[in-house]
């Protein structure tokens, strides 16, 4: 196989793709022969890249085999071509090297292409690797492509359709490193290996889903894009939905990758459109100000470099959501999501309906998916002491140590040709619909933009949301069990 990586002197190769190759390498996971080809403008050599590498597992691999050989081996695989991947003509190049070297070390025609590219250079590669004959293979040929996967409904459109002419969908793997994240990978095997759960699954016994992506760092160095973009398109229109795809799809007995990428789409078809007249009331969204994080002074949104003194960009958007179908009628799912927030979690809590017959904590069920993964149910029992009936939490936490990264599990994946874990099109798409409607409204500015001191769990507004229907969040349970 041959892996050839556009973007590869980028940030995204150095944190993520190179350190889960190594993990892979380690583990076995890659096919027996295969070589790494990096594209880049920079004039570099393949020694170059391949110290560059090894820095960027030394630095973040989550573990590092002290055996030199083997490290070596696996760099040995890493070679380099300086390119403009806008230029036509260097595809004929390359295409012939990568055929003298499958000659060579008789690597099967297998070609993956991995795009860690801006966005508006994508259509441009994916017809020149058609048009130079790179995408003709013997063997298989698959597109693996990073987000953002459009900026609206309509550029997403125009994106998916220049795609397809070089690439089918089977071919093309959407990253979502959400849908790679261990615990998002157990949530359907957590419902259907545990029949009490999975008896509990649905509306007579669901009270209401509370799912919360926080971020206590601020845009860092991506103003430009972030700015453009806001935490509805960074982190809603992708890695919320998908959170709630995961959650709500009940899956058929003898799943594979499309029955699971069916009925997620389902799920959405059964989300509740959002009229603009109704975001209002649906949905809130904030921009951090000053405040402090974990002890220290953090200045707002608008002091950030970059960004403008004037920007209405979202940082928060909380949510409520409805999937209209047999299941879920009438279980508000509520999304959460910000920069500068109290803390860095990504969590969901399943609340469970109340008997009524004694007046007790409700049964929560919480899934912790990072930084922290385990999953946590709260109970009620008698107090022997004092004889009050009190919630207790039974606890399991994953040794998150040892566990594989997002990239890795998902570039596993992408090299045995499963693409369960990668969004299909119609889910990409069906998500933009959901957005467009939000992203009119804020372009219009027709709806409050609420400060929020950094270092809060976003604007009051945001648990007003839940109030008006008798809930809240649980961030307090979480406080208290810490
Ligand atoms: N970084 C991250 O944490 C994340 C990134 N992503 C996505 O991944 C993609 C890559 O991001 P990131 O690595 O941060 O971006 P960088 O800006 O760090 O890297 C961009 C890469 O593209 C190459 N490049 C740009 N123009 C050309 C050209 N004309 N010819 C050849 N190579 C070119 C650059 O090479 P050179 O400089 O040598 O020309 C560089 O390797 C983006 O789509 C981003 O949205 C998604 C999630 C997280
Ligand atoms: O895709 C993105 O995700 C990160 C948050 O990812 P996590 O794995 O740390 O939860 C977010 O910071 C970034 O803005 C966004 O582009």
């Amino acid at each position: 196989m041959t892996f050839v990586l556009f973007g590869a002197t980028g940030d995204l190769a150095k944190r993520k793709i190179f350190p889960a190759l190594y993990n892979l390498f380690l583990d076995g996971k890659m096919p027996d022969s295969f070589s790494i080809i990096g594209l880049g403008r920079r004039e570099w050599s393949d020694q170059k890249f391949q110290t560059h590498v090894e820095e960027s597992i030394r630095s973040f691999s989550r573990r590092i085999m002290e055996d030199n050989p083997k490290m070596n081996q696996f760099l040995h695989a890493f070679h380099y071509s300086a390119v403009d991947i806008t230029d036509q003509q260097a595809y004929t190049t390359l295409l012939n090297d990568i055929q003298k070297q499958e000659n060579e070390l008789s690597i099967p025609e297998n070609r993956l292409f991995y795009l860690s590219v801006a966005p508006d250079l994508v259509d441009t590669i994916t017809a020149n690797i058609k048009s130079s004959g790179l995408g003709s293979v013997n063997g298989w040929k698959r597109l693996i492509i990073e987000k953002p996967f459009g900026h609206d409904l309509a550029s997403a459109r125009t994106l998916n359709a220049k795609l397809s002419e070089s690439f089918e969908e089977k071919e093309i793997y959407r990253i979502d490193h959400y849908l790679g994240k261990p615990m998002v990978q157990n949530l359907e095997a957590l419902v259907s290996a545990n029949p009490a759960l999975e008896a509990l699954w649905n509306r007579d016994h669901i009270t209401n889903v509370q799912i919360t992506a926080s971020e206590t760092v601020g845009v860092e160095e991506r103003a430009g894009y972030y700015d453009r973009a806001g935490a509805i398109r960074d982190m809603v229109q992708n890695h919320l939905l998908q959170l709630i795809m995961m959650t709500a799809m009940h899956l058929p007995e003898d799943s594979d990758a499309e029955k699971v990428r069916a009925e997620k789409r389902k799920v959405m078809e059964y989300l509740r459109p959002l009229q603009k007249e109704d975001v209002e009331a649906n949905v809130i969204r904030g921009q951090y100000g000053p405040g402090e994080i974990l002890g220290a002074p953090a200045g707002g949104y608008l002091e950030e470099p970059g960004i403008e003194a004037s920007s209405r960009n979202d940082t928060f958007i909380a949510a409520r959501l409805w999937v209209d179908n047999d299941f879920w009628a009438g279980v508000p799912f509520y999304i959460r999501t910000g920069k500068r927030m109290k803390d860095k979690s990504t969590r969901i809590v399943i609340e469970f309906k109340h008997s009524g017959k004694v007046d007790a904590a409700p049964n929560l069920l919480t899934i912790d998916i990072s930084p922290f993964e385990g999953v946590s149910f709260q109970l009620n029992m008698k107090n022997p002491f004092n004889n009050q009936i009190e919630p207790v939490v039974i606890d399991f936490s994953a040794n998150s140590k040892d566990v594989p990264e997002a990239y890795e599990l998902l570039l596993s994946d992408a090299l045995r040709g499963n693409p369960t874990f990668f969004a299909h099109w119609k889910e990409v798409e069906l998500s933009w619909e959901w957005v467009q409607p939000i992203l009119d409204v804020f372009e219009e500015d027709k709806v409050p933009l609420h400060v929020y001191p950094a270092g809060s769990m976003g604007p009051d507004a945001s648990q007003q949301l839940l109030k008006e229907d008798g809930f809240s969040w649980w961030d307090h349970v979480y406080e208290q069990n810490k």
